[in-house]
């Protein structure tokens, strides 16, 4: 079975997530000075960054903005996670720019960008977010990929389906950080969500190691089923 908090729509699970956003925010700079945390690209952590965005008592001086993985554009292009979260919420919020590290998906070849990366990363990340395909992948850590294996804390990944090159966190990376959190939400995500709660399929959200997944219900229709 899955650790799940699950709740009616969209919407709420993303007010959902940022309230836990502020509370892990707030105790880890209280209890270590400072919060680093990786957001996660695609489309559903945008409900969550505009929620975040009005949220108060957030201590944003203390925070360090990390990213899971970058597709191989720059920061301008529209497909730009790093793009989608200054966009939603990082240009809303006052973090210092010199705690925002973008991943360099531009840089070629992107071993070089992941190994920059890698160099900038905290000892450990307090939480990473993350987000799932309809095909089971997390971060670019797509299903039958090299970077499924790779070591290290940074990878680049070819990604045949896409036919084009992605960075991501190795599961190493995610799974040594202190929380992993997983904003799924609709019903495209429902099938292959009740697999990974049956321990089936080869998905590769199922190597991320007693996430916290933020449900919707149309997400979560299948589980127990
Ligand atoms: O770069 C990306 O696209 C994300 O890192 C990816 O892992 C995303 O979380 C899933 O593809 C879900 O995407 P949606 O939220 O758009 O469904």
């Amino acid at each position: 079975m899955i650790n799940a908090c699950v709740f009616a729509t969209p919407e709420q699970t993303a007010q959902a997530a940022a309230e836990a956003f502020v509370r892990v925010a707030q105790a880890a700079v209280a209890g270590q000075g400072a919060f680093h945390v990786a957001l996660s690209g695609g489309s559903t952590p945008k409900l969550m960054y505009r929620a975040l965005r009005e949220m108060n008592d957030v201590p944003w001086e203390a925070v360090h903005i990390y990213f899971s993985d970058e597709r191989s554009v720059g920061p301008d292009s529209p497909d730009s996670n790093y793009r989608l979260a200054q966009d939603e919420l990082l240009a809303h919020v006052p973090v210092p720019a010199s705690q925002i590290h973008r991943m360099e998906g531009e840089r070629r070849p992107l071993e070089e960008a992941a190994h920059a990366y890698t160099a900038l990363l905290p000892e450990r990340l307090d939480v990473v977010l993350l987000g799932m395909g309809d095909d089971g992948h997390t971060a670019s850590l797509f299903p039958g990929t090299e970077a499924l294996a790779a070591g290290g804390r940074v990878a680049a990944n070819w990604v045949p389906k896409l036919d084009t090159g992605r960075l991501t966190f190795s599961f190493a990376e995610i799974n040594a950080a202190r929380e992993r959190w997983l904003l799924v939400t609709g019903a495209g995500k429902a099938g292959v969500l009740r697999e990974v709660s049956l321990g089936q399929g080869e998905h590769p959200v199922a190597g991320v190691q007693d996430p916290v997944w933020y449900l919707d219900e149309a997400a979560a229709g299948q589980l127990g089923a």
